[in-house]
């Protein structure tokens, strides 16, 4: 995790910043916006297609830090595949996100990890395999057991999500969050389902 200048005063020294940065990656409409939106704003609303990549920011006042959460929100389009790597650069953690009612997106999760792993050292960033739209559960083209397998073989975080009816979605921020900060000696959040 990033710190930030140590802008003197005594507490400051006491509760340093840090920076984190997570990025979400998948298929268009896999509902990586509206995965950030629902953490960021505690909302779901119709979204349009992300064009080039949307950024937010959280402040995330912790006993012993503060974290400034940056999440980078990229376009699922292939036509902007080509500036997503400039967008992950720096990453602490990315979210690999599907759709659990079409399996092809699971598919282009994997080539995301691939990309990843070409651009990172595996401990220098923490990756989740994230299925979202649980709500969807008679339209399910992945089973559970699938990519629960696949994140378990490539030893990824996972979790299945709903945007919608806001199912562990904090969760899966806190997870990636957690699962750094406690190499670094800091936690993220508290509290939330653990994922497997
Ligand atoms: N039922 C259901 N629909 C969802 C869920 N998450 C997203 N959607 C819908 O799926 C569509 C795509 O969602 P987005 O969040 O824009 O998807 P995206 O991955 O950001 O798409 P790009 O910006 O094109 O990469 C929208 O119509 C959302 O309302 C969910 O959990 N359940």
């Amino acid at each position: 995790m990033a710190q930030e200048g140590a802008a003197g005063g005594s507490l400051e020294r006491h509760c340093p910043t840090y920076i984190y940065k997570v990025v979400l990656l998948g298929s268009t409409a896999v509902g990586k916006s509206s995965l950030a939106y629902r953490y960021m704003k505690n909302d779901f609303q119709e979204s349009l297609p992300t064009v080039g990549c949307s950024f937010f920011t959280k402040i995330l006042r912790m006993e012993s830090a503060t974290v400034k959460l940056e999440i980078w929100d990229t376009a699922g389009q292939e036509k902007y595949h080509s500036v997503c790597h400039l967008y992950y650069r720096g990453a602490h953690a990315a979210l690999l996100v599907y759709d659990i009612t079409n399996k092809e997106t699971l598919g282009r999760a994997k080539q995301w990890l691939k990309e990843l792993e070409k651009e990172f050292l595996h401990d220098e960033i923490v990756i989740a395999l994230v299925g979202n739209k649980t709500d969807l559960a008679e339209e399910r083209e992945v089973p559970t057991e699938e990519g629960e397998e696949f994140a378990r073989s490539r030893s990824l975080l996972f979790a299945e999500t709903s945007a919608k009816s806001n199912h562990q979605v904090k969760d899966v921020f806190m997870a990636v969050g957690k699962t750094r900060g406690e190499e670094e000696g800091q936690a993220l959040g508290e509290g939330g389902e653990a994922l497997r």
